[in-house]
């Protein structure tokens, strides 16, 4: 059944707080399972099932799938996915959620809600994933990707390149949803770095990233000063040209700062 019609169905009435675009075009989930490659001995997350479009594609591979939706309105919808075996529904927040449960190397597979994108993408990185592909809004994605000396790169940029290899797999046009949003979607594939942060140092440099980011247009040194002391700052100065943006710097190059600041090991 299509997704307009199940919506009518079950009388849903869609809340644009939760950003409730839901899939529309089923064969836009299937390419994104096998994009991904789904196998039936993966556990995957799927963070806002929404009418379940993308988790029925994920189920019909027979991985077990852990599918957390916020919006109680939707039990009835996703309940008709309840002969699944390999389904576990989760009405919760999935950023209260503690995510302890799923077991090391699980997948996320997800159409994300947009307006909490970053604090989905940190619970992501915080968690023992494997890989993720999320569906984000095409001008975020571009922001995830871009380079040094790009005015698109913030802080969230330097952080998810500083853990994971990332890069966009699929283009998705904003007339595969509804109702339709605005602006198209693309798919952002995640993969952990093999010598990533761990998680206690994890917020501590995703707060050293953040600090240096707080007056994007000034230069690394002006930022740098609201937070560390002269001689921190000077030994920096050894390693990394401070006249520069934050913008302009690598992630390899924020890395190696907050390693010479805080003298922690990866
Ligand atoms: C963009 S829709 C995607 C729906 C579905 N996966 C699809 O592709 O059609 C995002 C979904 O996330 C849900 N959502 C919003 N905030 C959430 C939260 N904090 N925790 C869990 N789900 C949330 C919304 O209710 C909505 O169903």
């Amino acid at each position: 059944m299509k997704t307009s019609e199940l919506l009518k169905l079950y009388g849903i009435k869609l809340n644009k707080n939760l950003g409730q675009n839901f899939l529309s075009n089923i064969s836009v989930a299937e390419k994104i399972v096998n994009i991904a490659n789904v196998k039936d001995d993966d556990v995957i997350l799927e963070i806002g099932a929404g009418a379940g479009t993308l988790t029925e594609a994920l189920l019909k591979t027979g991985a077990f799938v852990y599918a957390v939706e916020i919006d109680l309105q939707l039990k009835d919808v996703l309940y008709r996915l309840k002969h699944y075996k390999n389904l576990h529904l989760i009405f919760d927040d999935i950023l209260k959620l503690d995510l302890s449960f799923l077991p090391e190397n699980f997948r996320c597979i997800s159409n994300i809600p947009y307006s909490i994108t970053g604090h989905v993408i940190k619970k992501i990185l915080f968690s023992n994933f494997f890989d993720a592909y999320l569906m984000v809004q095409k001008e975020v994605g571009e922001r995830l990707l871009s380079k040094p000396g790009d005015s698109n790169r913030g802080f969230l940029t330097v952080v998810v390149q500083s853990i994971c290899e990332i890069k966009k797999v699929l283009n998705v046009s904003k007339s595969n949803f509804v109702p339709n949003p605005e602006i198209d979607s693309s798919v952002i594939f995640f993969k952990k770095k093999k010598e990533s942060l761990k998680n206690e140092n994890l917020e501590l440099y995703w707060q050293f990233v953040s600090n240096c980011f707080r007056q994007k247009r000034k230069t690394l040194r002006n930022n740098l000063k609201t937070f560390l002391n002269k001689e921190q700052i000077e030994l920096l100065e050894k390693e990394i040209d401070l006249t520069k943006r934050p913008e302009d710097i690598s992630e390899r190059d924020f890395l190696k700062m907050w390693k010479i600041v805080y003298k922690k090991p990866l």
